[in-house]
């Protein structure tokens, strides 16, 4: 069994209470490691490191390109890890091994990537007149708080690390209290990338202490967070308080649309796609099907038939299409919010229940589920459920699908599904949301703003845009001599 501890400092600490948390398989209940389950105490301690070694300049006042070195050692020793790091994120997350592969890949791409900036202009310079010219350049913000959810583990910290690093910040990472394994890894790895002391320290804990404290804290200048919309907005109220900078990426509950014009088999193959991958646990899982109401019936038919068919398992096994939730707690809020969609008269197509046969017994597996017959305002098309829950609505014209599409207080994702691509792209366009696709889903590229409109979240990571969040953009305006101004004639 792991031990697993917090790395401050340069040193791997346990907390400063002594106190353990259990980390669970999820696909079978068995214990896979013991965690220091840090409190407010071990956040302030990483913070107070944070500050002093941003403050001394060790890695703030580095050329890019150095800094751009170590990336590149990250990603090769992740390169060289990454069968064992899949692995652990598999057993610990329950997802699939070929998706926890991925996200590795991934992980590896986002390091390279924000390394491979040092090739890019650095700033801009604008010519106000003949020897006056005003310079954009961008500094480190300082300290950062970077906090994660437990659905992409590795690869959702490796999207605030790679960016916050390489702008020249120090930081603090809290993975979430679930899945803490693979972010351990990765501080082995900064260790042995020789990344500075005290540049990168990790926290563990529950987020109403550790997290809290990474936000309260005067000594943070920026707070990065990925996870549900409900604790992003404690977050952005408690970070007002001293107008600290935030970064949000939220919840949703993105629509697919799906014309008539389609080729049913493809279609029905990408919307199972785009709700079931994780288990429905993306931020961007696409949970709710808008179908044209000529093909509706047929559409749901094959759809339930193809759904039936998912097969369920250990992420480990080569044959396993779909994983168990990642907790007993999260499995437990599924589950409530299919009993609330019965009760709000939507019909049960597929699915609905928790499987506990056959070797999934001590697991927190629950089956492909799919409502029809739903209403605008029921719970379960308006709330972010996070797991196999798909949501099906009708529609009878683009407007309408629109209409329906925007009806959420969300705005992470949404995709058209239309071999009409002149009417695909208008209806795209409408779609009010930051991350959309066209007769595709779930392909997400580094170089390209990620974030949501509406309350699935506020700034946008990846590209440059990722980088700007890590950074406070300066302008300084340069006159190559100092004349007399004449303003004031006495
Ligand atoms: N938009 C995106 O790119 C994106 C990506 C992945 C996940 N998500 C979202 O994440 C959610 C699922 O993840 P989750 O259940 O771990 O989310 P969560 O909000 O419960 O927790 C996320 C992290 O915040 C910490 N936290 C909790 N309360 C806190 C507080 N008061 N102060 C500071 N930190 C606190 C948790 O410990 C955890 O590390 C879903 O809503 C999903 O859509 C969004
Ligand atoms: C950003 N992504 C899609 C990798 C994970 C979201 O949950």
């Amino acid at each position: 069994m792991m031990e697993l501890n917090m790395f401050i400092d340069g040193e791997w600490i346990t907390s400063t209470s002594g106190e353990k948390r259990e980390v669970i398989n999820p696909a079978n209940g068995e214990l896979i490691a013991v965690a220091a389950e840090g409190a407010a105490e071990d956040a302030k301690y990483a913070i107070s490191v944070a500050r002093k070694t941003f403050d001394s300049g060790i890695w703030s006042t580095l050329p890019f390109k150095t800094r751009a070195k170590y990336l590149h050692n990250i990603a090769n020793l992740l390169e060289e890890n990454a069968e064992e790091i899949a692995m652990l994120e598999t057993l610990n997350n329950g997802k699939m091994l070929l998706a926890a592969k991925t996200d590795v890949q991934n992980a590896i791409e986002c390091f390279r990537y924000y390394a491979s900036l040092i090739t890019q202009p650095e700033g801009e310079i604008f010519n106000v007149g003949d020897s006056v010219q005003t310079i954009v350049i961008r500094e480190p913000i300082g300290v950062c708080s970077l906090i994660v959810p437990w659905n992409f583990p590795l690869l959702m910290a490796s999207w605030q690390i790679a960016p916050a690093l390489v702008a020249g910040n120090t930081f603090i990472l809290k993975p979430s209290e679930i899945t803490p394994v693979t972010a351990v890894k990765l501080f082995e790895i900064f260790e042995k990338a020789g990344v500075p002391t005290g540049v990168a320290n990790l926290v563990m804990g529950p987020g109403s202490t550790v997290g809290s404290e990474m936000v309260d804290s005067n000594l943070v200048d920026k707070v990065a967070f990925i996870g549900g919309t409900e604790t992003g907005q404690n977050i952005m109220r408690v970070a007002a308080e001293n107008t600290k900078k935030i970064s949000l990426e939220l919840g949703g509950k993105s629509p697919t649309i799906v014309f008539a014009d389609n080729d049913l088999e493809i279609a029905v193959d990408n919307a199972l796609f785009n709700i079931f991958l994780n288990s429905g646990q993306v931020c961007t899982a696409a949970s709710r099907l808008l179908i044209e109401d000529s093909i509706h019936d047929q559409f749901v038919e094959r759809l339930v038939e193809r759904a039936k068919k998912i097969v369920i398992g250990h992420g480990n096994k080569a044959t396993s299409e779909m994983g168990p939730l990642v907790s007993e707690a999260h499995m437990q809020k599924v589950l409530r919010y299919i009993e609330i969609g019965k009760q709000e008269g939507a019909i049960l197509a597929c699915g609905g229940n928790r499987i506990i046969d056959n070797g999934f017994e001590n697991g927190f597996f629950v089956e492909p589920t799919i409502f029809t017959n739903t209403r605008p305002d029921m719970r379960i098309v308006q709330e972010e459920i996070f797991g196999p829950v798909l949501v099906i609505q009708k529609f009878k014209d683009e407007e309408e699908a629109i209409t329906l599409a925007n009806d959420t207080v969300f705005g992470l994702g949404g995709a058209v599904f239309c071999k009409d691509l002149e009417k695909a792209m208008r209806v795209v366009k409408k779609i009010k949301a930051g991350i959309t696709w066209v007769n595709c889903y779930h392909v997400a590229t580094i170089q390209a703003p990620w974030g949501g409109y509406k309350q699935s979240g506020i700034g946008r990571g990846l590209g440059i845009f990722g980088l700007d969040e890590f950074s406070e953009i300066k302008q300084i305006n340069v006159s190559y001599k100092a004349h007399p101004v004449g303003w004031f004639s006495n």
